[in-house]
């Protein structure tokens, strides 16, 4: 292998590369989002500065359904983040990410460094009720449900798009070969080329259960906000370095 071929492979293996090069086009993504209050102290501990809570300690739960991801194909997340600022500019701040396929966990880290850890999480309509699930070693961790397609937002999709297309943040942390810190980074990335092909509100409930190593339920439920139902296409593009904690 000469030296241009391996530094224009896209991803390890260099032989094998996990995912291909961006950008990545997501079609019919479809996302069960629960926004509930939690605990102040909880969020202030999960949220690293220099973000901000926005105002109200709001939280969301969230599973989505990814049926086509070009480089990643077909698969299901579930995790949980905050509803945050970043230099008084809305955002989300994502603190923990589920899922069970290789590529876009790799790819995820690597590149945007979301929190993403091996879990089974799965989205469906069960009869009357959109229900997600997340099971993390065998056991139960998340169970979310929500009343299917009680109220349209067919009048607000634009609405809609502008709040997908807002600033999200992740904390991206990558240790060097002599396992000292190598990357300490807030990521920012904004979601492109959004189509939204429906949304819906409705009634919804969330159960959290404690587990050590995946800690959903260490963003307790206070009270429910909403439930949001969403079928959407977007591209993701690569990130921007908001904050470096090593500068
Ligand atoms: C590849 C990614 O990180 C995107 C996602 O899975 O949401």
């Amino acid at each position: 292998m000469t030296r241009d071929e391996i530094l224009s492979a896209p991803s390890m293996p260099a032989f094998s590369p996990s995912y291909p090069h961006g950008p990545y086009r997501f079609i019919r993504r479809e996302y069960l989002i629960i926004t509930y209050e939690t605990d102040p102290d909880a969020l202030r501990a999960a949220l690293p500065e220099p973000l901000e809570p926005a105002p109200g300690n709001l939280a969301y739960y969230e599973w989505m359904k990814m049926p086509d991801s070009s480089g990643f194909g077909d698969y299901e997340e579930s995790g949980s983040a905050i509803v945050a600022t970043y230099n008084g500019e809305p955002c989300n701040y994502s603190v923990q990410m589920y899922l069970d396929d290789e590529p876009p966990i790799t790819a995820g880290r690597e590149i945007w460094g979301f929190p993403k850890k091996y879990g089974v999480p799965r989205l469906k309509l069960t009869k009357d009720t959109l229900t997600g699930t997340l099971h993390y070693d065998d056991e139960r961790v998340a169970m979310g449900t929500m009343t299917y397609k009680h109220r349209s937002l067919e009048d607000q999709l634009d609405k809609v798009r502008d709040g997908i297309g807002q600033l999200n943040v992740n904390l991206k942390l990558i240790p060097d070969v002599d396992g000292g810190v190598k990357v300490a980074q807030l990521v920012g990335y904004r979601l492109q080329d959004i189509r939204v092909h429906g949304a819906w509100e409705g009634e919804a409930r969330l159960h959290l259960i404690p587990h050590v190593n995946c800690r959903v339920a260490d963003l307790p439920v206070r009270r429910i906000v909403r439930g949001r139902h969403q079928i959407v296409d977007f591209t993701l593009p690569y990130g921007h370095v908001l904050h470096d904690y090593l500068a």
